[in-house]
């Protein structure tokens, strides 16, 4: 790329000019950004990255999808917190085979992003990077004082419940890595599998009406699987839970393609990951009255099990078929297990 990084930094970021108000000081341009939250609210701030052959491939997602999902993926873990996000800031490291268009391609889904979700980019970072492209987003939210849901708060008598569908953007790779030509076409018969992939939506109304509610105990948002984040509630409660697996909400499409393909539809759900939904616990006198304001909002809310008294030192996960109960492995996306 034969350009400085100063004129490609205001070529990318021009959609953040002149932003300050709102509790934003002092916005992108200058050293650091400066902003408070409003009354009566605290900070959520967290922090996810995408990096080229890891969560991406030029074959699997077009520049602005990447720019798309590094947003949603931040946003999503704000929304798992109950919170809604407000100003994100984005680090990237540009490899050699992209070129400055490419680069556009991905501000642009940043910006679709944030516009999808009322948030201001005001900040980054700009290097190059000798490989791969690493994209990363911080995002800062707010919250009402002392109300964040955090993972640790699931208790024995509440059911446990996931939004959405789960296992559709596994499918979706799968699709993408694995379908032939007819298959991949974007208008095809997977084409909701793979959006799934490239296109997820983080829960924030969800998140917001579980926080209104007064009746989530824990949640968590499924970034690495079902599986994964229900051992997270688990452990940090230091509780057992167990899930029905007739009750896990995969989309029939999801299951004709596993069919298809000779997968199993509920690996994906539980070890594929990247669904950006949310899952944790309610009051179980409190699920009718959330269940009715899930429905009104038009979101899918699915009870799949319960938490149950255990042994606090040794949380278990159980997955109940039929009459029979096996253990749920504490398995999902893991960055350093894949290279065994
Ligand atoms: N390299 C790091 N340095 C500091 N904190 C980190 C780092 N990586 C992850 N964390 C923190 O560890 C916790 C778990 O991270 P992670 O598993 O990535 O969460 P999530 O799946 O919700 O994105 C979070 O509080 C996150 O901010
Ligand atoms: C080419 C390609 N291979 C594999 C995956 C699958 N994948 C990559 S990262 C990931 C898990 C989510 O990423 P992570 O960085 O662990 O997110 P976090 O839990 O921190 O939010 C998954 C399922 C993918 N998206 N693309
Ligand atoms: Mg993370
Ligand atoms: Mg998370
Ligand atoms: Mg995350």
């Amino acid at each position: 790329m034969a350009h400085d990084e100063f004129s490609l930094i205001r070529q990318w970021t021009s959609r953040s000019d002149g932003q300050e108000k709102d509790g934003l000081t002092v916005g992108l341009g200058d050293d650091a950004a400066v902003f408070s939250p409003a009354p009566e609210m605290e900070v959520v701030a967290c922090c996810d990255a995408m990096v080229e052959t890891v969560h991406f491939l030029k074959e699997t997602m077009s520049p602005s999808d990447i720019g798309y999902k590094a947003v949603t993926s931040n946003v999503s873990d704000v929304a798992a917190m109950g919170g809604y996000a407000r100003y994100a800031l984005v680090s990237i490291a540009v490899a050699p085979h992209w070129t400055p268009e490419e680069c556009q391609g991905i501000y642009d889904g940043i910006y679709a992003a944030c516009e999808a979700y009322n948030v201001r980019v005001i900040g980054g970072d700009t290097v190059s990077a000798p490989d791969a492209l690493h994209l990363s987003v911080t995002v800062l939210g707010e919250v009402e004082k002392g109300r964040a849901i955090r993972r640790s708060q699931a208790r024995p008598g509440q059911v446990v419940f996931v939004t959405g569908h789960v296992g559709s953007s596994a499918a979706g790779l799968h699709v993408l890595l694995h379908g032939d030509q007819t298959t991949v076409e974007p208008s095809g018969r997977w084409a909701k599998l793979i959006e799934a992939h490239q296109r997820p939506r983080a829960q924030v109304e969800a998140g917001r009406l579980l926080l209104e509610s007064g009746a989530c105990g824990a949640l968590n948002d499924v970034s690495d699987g079902l599986a994964s984040e229900l051992w997270e509630i688990a452990e940090a409660s230091a509780v057992s839970m167990c899930v029905d697996a007739d009750k896990i909400p995969v989309r029939e499409d999801v299951r004709a393609y596993a069919l298809l393909s000779g997968q199993d539809p509920l690996k994906w759900a539980f070890y594929g990951g990247e669904d950006y939904q949310l899952v944790g616990t309610l009051e179980k006198s409190q699920v009718e009255a959330v269940r009715a304001r899930f429905a009104a909002a038009g979101i899918l809310l699915t009870v799949i099990g319960e938490v149950e008294e255990g042994k606090p030192a040794q949380p278990k996960l159980s997955l109940r078929s039929g009459d029979s109960r096996t253990d749920l492995p504490k398995a999902g996306y893991n960055h350093f297990r894949q290279r065994e």
